[in-house]
């Protein structure tokens, strides 16, 4: 589609319903936990706990094999009480540097704070990752990077500001965020950037697209640390391209959207439990 502002023409693609069947695929007979890949969240400091514990339910009820949360001490219980099946590590624990390059998609931000030991994680992280590997930047990691001036130079980035994180990284404010004016500062960035809103955009370096779904059922706090595990599940399972990140994005929304038909409000908790359910009927290609 292209679409005509006063002052702008930029092509934007909606993303389609049908991809998801595309990206999301039945399981492999011969294979393990591993073939599913490893992810690693960092997040949740004493405050935002809970960001880490979406964050990493997501990843994990989406189909991810391995999923580890490096997050404040004081979330271990919580943790383990609520999602058993991830394994738990401080994230001032010195070891966290070695179980970054040990895994495949590495989530940065949901309830990290801003700190100054946030911003030491941060900045360690980012010295960290390796070129293979996918990193996701999202929350506090967005505002912490803006507020400090921090370069990002990983090419396997995805970036997922809502507004106010973006005006705070791209200086244009929320009323300025036109198509054109978010594409031209994505291009400044590495990787892929999502600019969460209504109708939330994604810019690649090869495309601009637009998730065509969604609702105000999902305007409850929690819902973007929720994506994020969803990005990183998908990418570990299904390898990181503008198709495996519209995927994520979509299927965020459209799950949200069926869950909406019956209720007033959808819960991060809600949207994550029909994940599985999702999943199977989009491999099986009844979604
Ligand atoms: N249960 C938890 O532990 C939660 C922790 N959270 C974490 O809390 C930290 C701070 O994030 P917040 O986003 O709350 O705070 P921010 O200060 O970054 O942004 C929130 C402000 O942005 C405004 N805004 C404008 N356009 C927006 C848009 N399109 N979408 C969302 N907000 C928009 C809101 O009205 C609000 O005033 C992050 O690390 C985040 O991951 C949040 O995810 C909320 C839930
Ligand atoms: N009115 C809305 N319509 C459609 N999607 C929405 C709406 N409000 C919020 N969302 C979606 O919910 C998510 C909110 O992300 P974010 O603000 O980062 O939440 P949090 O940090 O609390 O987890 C984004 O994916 C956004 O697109
Ligand atoms: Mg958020």
């Amino acid at each position: 589609m292209v679409r005509y502002n006063a002052d702008e023409v930029i092509a934007v693609k909606k993303i389609s319903a049908s991809l998801i069947n595309r990206v999301i695929q039945p399981r492999p007979q011969e294979s393990h936990k591993g073939t599913f890949g490893r992810v690693l969240v960092i997040g949740g400091n004493a405050q935002f706990g809970g960001a880490a514990i979406m964050a990493a339910s997501a990843a994990v009820y989406c189909g991810a094999g391995l999923v580890s949360v490096a997050t404040a001490p004081v979330n271990r219980s919580a943790l383990h009480a609520r999602l058993p099946e991830a394994m738990i590590i401080p994230y001032d624990d010195p070891q966290l540097m070695a179980l970054i390059r040990t895994v495949d998609v590495v989530a940065i931000g949901p309830g990290l704070g801003t700190d100054e030991l946030a911003a030491s994680i941060l900045s360690h992280t980012l010295k960290t990752v390796k070129d293979s590997q996918a990193l996701i930047i999202d929350g506090s990691a967005i505002t912490l990077i803006a507020e400090h001036q921090l370069t990002v130079s990983h090419a396997r980035t995805v970036w997922t500001p809502h507004q106010m994180e973006w005006q705070r990284l791209s200086g244009i404010a929320v009323r300025d965020q036109t198509p054109l004016a978010n594409q031209t500062a994505a291009t400044k960035l590495p990787g892929t950037v999502i600019v969460k809103s209504h109708r939330t955009e994604l810019f690649t370096p090869t495309a601009s697209y637009e998730n065509p779904v969604g609702t105000p059922a999902m305007a409850t706090g929690g819902m973007g640390d929720t994506l994020v595990g969803m990005l990183a599940g998908f990418i570990a399972q299904f390898g990181l391209s503008d198709d495996v990140v519209s995927a994520a994005v979509y299927a965020h929304s459209a799950i949200a959207e069926e869950l909406a038909k019956t209720n007033y409000v959808v819960l991060p908790s809600m949207l994550i439990q029909q994940l599985p359910n999702y999943m199977q009927r989009a491999a099986a290609a009844q979604v």
